[in-house]
């Protein structure tokens, strides 16, 4: 009678479940397990529990284990095999989470049906067997989920947050084998059998599809609160230099030390190490490939980096630091999320700001993960305070692990080698890059460098040679001069030029001098304009107050105060920034303009090519003219859009004030710079105060500051203007009306407006790409200040409609389906009331607590239940070792109050009434 036609598909399942399972549980707690076994782990299980009096009603797993035993013995028969049926039994020791397990096996059980009733009907209609396959498939999901779910190390912190979710899914699969216990008692026909599979498949896509956005929506709302810098454009940009040197960086990969940190599989302590070198040797290129090579081990671990930055608020400090970890650990582990999520909703920030909930979530982070390697570059370029708390934060991360697992986290911190480091990273295990130890990579530069030299000016072999060794031997390990050189001589035209520059008198052997020799040669080459215009561009890098766009800086370039109007067509650069500044400054992908390096900036700094005082005064000028531009006084229009009018706008805006404050700090040189701003501002204030009719206190440090126009009519306008407009930028909440001294807010929403108008227009391509020169991409941005998307955007209204909302309704409702939970509301407060009133808290598992009649009752019957054969391979997994006893009232529960109770159904969310005890 036996038919083993159906096995293939039965096996299919298992194998799918397998593989699902982590190598130790396939291995170890994957074993075969009769059914008596079963039912006895289950008895010992509650025997404990009621020695603890943790009671949980184990009578609500029967009728799920009488259906499975059944099932068992009815697939045995069709497919001729005791080996195909698995059980799994997942248990708890956490007593919430434990209720919600069994409810959820209750809930199973109720709707398998009990099989060996319908053996006839398998026999006589073998095709009814494929509902059985079906079912298998379903049962195997949820323990596959489950299983899942409960390995995460921090599930237990994880489970208010996510349990929630997670019941979903377990609702779609329990009413899928309601609608396969139809079919059965229906006997259904082939066909209404394939139909439902279809229509099972087409829901199945539907559900995933939905979870998928609902974790797309989740993961956007996360990502958007991190605020966290995009660490993949610097690990691209330094992975791209490295590009054309196979092999570069090969020395520290074979340094022994550095064998005994990255070790994976043979971990050689030391966790923490430091590495440090001169300026320029190409520490940086290293920790790329430091990263590059974690990324290739197997199992991979989290691989966690960061590339700090002088001066670049979001990434000089602990707190940029932090938002970029977490969101590349919630890259690397999507369980994170919902806990995340739950955070971002709970914290009532629209950016992660708060140190303490940084702290929480790092913490978590770093708990739940197995393994990471952290790759923390140019720690030097932070100032002090916050250099010392991120070196403190990862020292004490790695050195308080128990030293069962001292290899779980290994951290590489990355720096020059100063007294500040010295002291941060003493007692650490380090490797100082020695002129030896990157001179074959020099060597190699060089010769690629020379190589094409030779190409250019038609050399022999034998001079690329001596080129090539001569460069290479005289910059003692340091990278970026080699490069600088190389910049330098590419440059040159003729063979005499060259031979000029490769004159001892004129070869550069520091840092400084090849800088030098670059500047020269653009002067050199350039018209008086032409210099001009690139010291100004260098002077704007010198002094932004974050990374500039190209396109921003062409709308700052054309803005033509004479004519009062902005000029892209005839002012603009025409040429490109390397042709301009030729290789003092690089272009990265996302299109930032930055100095090649720290040292240019000092550079050009000392040796007077940037004034920085008169820099940052003629910078605040600039924005102020701008933004007094009758552009910006009358209505915004789209041709005005069309013609780049706004293209600086979101800068100028934003960092008037900054160039301000910081040109203002040294005035004494600077006077008729200083009165042509005094005469901008003036101007600004008449056409952009808007009367505010709160009056500010101002700190005799600001009154200090802004000396220098003490005596001019508009001051007192000046100073409130300056700590209103301070408080907008820092002030993370919604700043009130009257508390804001000019109209720039309602200016940038006014072409924001016209520009999102033009923007869902028809438009002809080319058009388009005009705009998107003129503007950048994610045109749609943040109208609050303090908000990283008000420069950045999104590339959606929709997306940035619901970025705003939360910064104007930050709690959501904790019930996903409540149009609360979309709107949000504008205080904890209001949303905790609204949780009262709207989802009052449904029957705990406290009153389910069993009675001793029921304990007494549930042992008798486990241990009266037949025993049957083991006809059933049977999966257990163990359950975790419960926690010490704890102090629980020994009192039994009441049963004689009788009330009415709502209960919501599990599958369509209905409420019904029962009498409850
Ligand atoms: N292996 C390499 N191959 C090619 N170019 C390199 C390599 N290493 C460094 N460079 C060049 O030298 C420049 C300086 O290197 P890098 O920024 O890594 O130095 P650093 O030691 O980190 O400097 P700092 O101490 O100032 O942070 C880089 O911009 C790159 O162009």
């Amino acid at each position: 009678m036996a038919n083993s036609s159906h096995a293939p598909a039965f096996e299919r399942a298992l194998e799918e479940f397998r593989k699902g399972l982590k190598k130790r549980d396939q291995e170890e707690n994957f074993k075969k397990t009769t059914f008596d076994e079963l039912k006895k782990c289950i008895g010992d299980l509650q025997t404990k529990q009621h020695s603890l009096r943790r009671l949980q009603n184990l009578n609500r797993l029967k009728p799920f284990l009488e259906a499975m035993e059944q099932y068992g013995k009815v697939v045995t028969i069709f497919c001729n095999s005791n080996d195909l049926v698995a059980f799994v039994w997942v248990a708890s020791s956490y007593a919430e989470a434990f209720g919600e397990l069994l409810d959820t096996y209750e809930h199973i059980g109720e709707n398998l049906p009990l099989f060996l009733q319908y053996e006839n009907l398998f026999h006589a209609q073998p095709h009814t067997v494929r509902v059985l396959t079906l079912m298998y498939e379903d049962i195997l999901k949820f323990h596959r989920i489950a299983l899942r779910y409960f390995q995460q190390p921090l599930w237990k912190q994880l489970f208010d947050a996510t349990w929630k979710t997670y019941k979903s899914r377990f609702s779609g699969i329990i009413s899928n084998m309601a609608r396969h216990r139809n079919l059965i008692e229906s006997q259904a026909s082939l066909s209404q059998i394939e139909a439902f599979q279809e229509s099972r498949r087409i829901e199945d896509d539907r559900f995933d599809a939905q979870m998928r956005n609902e974790n797309l929506g989740r993961s956007r709302a996360v990502y958007g609160w991190l605020k966290a810098a995009n660490v993949d454009t610097d690990q691209y940009h330094f992975s791209k230099i490295r590009a054309d040197y196979p092999g570069t960086g090969k020395w520290l990969l074979d340094n022994s030390t550095f064998k005994d940190w990255f070790n994976h599989q043979f971990p050689m302590i030391p966790p923490l190490l430091w590495l440090n070198g001169i300026p320029g040797a190409g520490k940086t290129i290293l920790a790329s490939l430091v990263v590059e090579e974690v990324r290739k081990l197997k199992p991979l671990p989290t691989v966690l980096f960061f590339y700090c930055k002088h001066k670049k608020s979001e990434r000089d400090n602990f707190l940029a630091l932090a938002r970029s970890l977490l969101a590349q650990l919630l890259k690397q582990d999507k369980g994170l999320l919902l806990y995340f999520y739950q955070k971002c909703c709970d914290s009532g920030e629209a950016a992660l700001d708060s140190p303490a909930l940084v702290d929480e979530l790092l913490t978590f982070a770093f708990q739940n993960c197995k393994s990471a390697y952290i790759i923390l570059d140019g720690l030097d370029e932070c100032a002090r305070e916050e250099r010392k708390k991120i070196v403190q934060w990862f020292r004490r991360l790695v050195e308080d692990l128990p030293t069962s697992e001292p290899e779980r986290f290994r951290c590489l911190f990355v720096s020059q080698d100063d007294g500040v480091a010295r002291k941060d990273f003493s007692g650490l295990t380090s490797i100082k890059i020695r002129i030896e130890d990157n001179k074959h990579d020099i060597d190699e530069y060089c010769r690629v460098k020379a190589e094409n030299l030779k190409g250019e000016l038609k050399l022999t072999e034998e001079k690329v040679n001596t080129i090539a060794s001569t460069v290479a031997n005289s910059i003692e390990g340091m990278f970026l001069l080699a490069k600088l050189i190389w910049i330098n001589l590419s440059g040159q035209t003729s063979i005499r030029g060259l031979e000029e520059e490769l004159k001892p008198q004129v070869f550069p052997t520091e840092i400084n001098k090849a800088y030098e020799r670059i500047m020269v040669r653009i002067k050199q080459q350039a018209s008086p304009a032409r210099i001009e215009e690139v010291l100004t561009l260098l002077g704007w890098l010198v002094c932004a107050k974050r990374s500039l766009k190209w396109h921003e800086i062409q709308g700052l370039k054309a803005i033509n105060l004479d004519e009062q109007f902005v000029d892209h067509e005839r002012q603009k650069f025409l040429v490109a920034p390397k042709d301009l500044c030729e290789s003092l400054v690089e272009i990265r992908s996302d299109g930032t303009l930055e100095l090649v390096h720290l040292t240019a900036k000092f550079f050009l700094v000392d040796q007077g090519h940037v004034d920085p005082p008169a820099q940052e005064i003629k910078l605040a000028s600039l924005c102020v003219d701008y933004l007094n531009l009758p552009v910006f006084v009358d209505r915004p229009t789209g041709r005005g859009i069309l013609n780049g009018d706004y293209a600086s706008m979101d800068y100028a805006v934003l960092y008037w004030i900054r160039h301000l404050e910081a040109g203002v700090l040294q005035t004494d040189g600077n006077e008729s710079l200083m009165k042509e701003l005094a005469e901008s501002l003036e101007i600004f204030i008449d056409q952009h105060w808007t009367s505010p009719n709160a009056t500010f206190i101002v700190s005799k440090r600001n009154s200090d500051r802004l000396q220098f126009f003490k005596d001019l009519p508009f001051y007192e306008k000046l100073e409130q203007t300056i700590v209103s407009t301070r408080k907008q930028l820092t002030f993370f909440g919604k700043v009130k009306k009257d508390e804001i001294a000019l109209d720039l807010a309602d200016i940038v929403s006014n072409v924001r407006e016209v520009l999102e108008q033009v923007l869902s227009s028809p438009m002809d391509p080319a058009i388009q790409n005009d705009i998107e020169l003129k503007y950048g991409n994610n045109l749609f941005r943040c109208p609050r200040f303090s908000c990283q998307f008000f420069s950045t955007g999104f590339p959606s209204a929709d997306e940035r409609d619901i970025h705003v909302g939360k910064h104007d309704r930050p709690f959501p409702c904790a019930e996903e389906t409540c149009p609360g939970y979309i709107f949000g509301f504008t205080s904890a407060a209001e949303r905790e009331k609204h949780m009262r009133d709207m989802h009052p808290i449904s029957v705990t598992q406290d009153q389910e607590f069993p009675t001793d009649q029921d304990i007494h009752q549930s042992l008798q019957s486990q241990q009266a239940t037949e025993s049957a054969q083991a006809t059933a391979s049977v999966v257990v997994q163990k359950p975790e070792p419960d926690p010490e006893p704890q102090n629980i009232p020994t009192q039994s529960r009441s049963r004689q109050e009788q009330m009415r109770k709502e209960f919501k159904c599990y599958y369509c969310s209905k409420i019904l009434q029962k009498d409850i005890t």
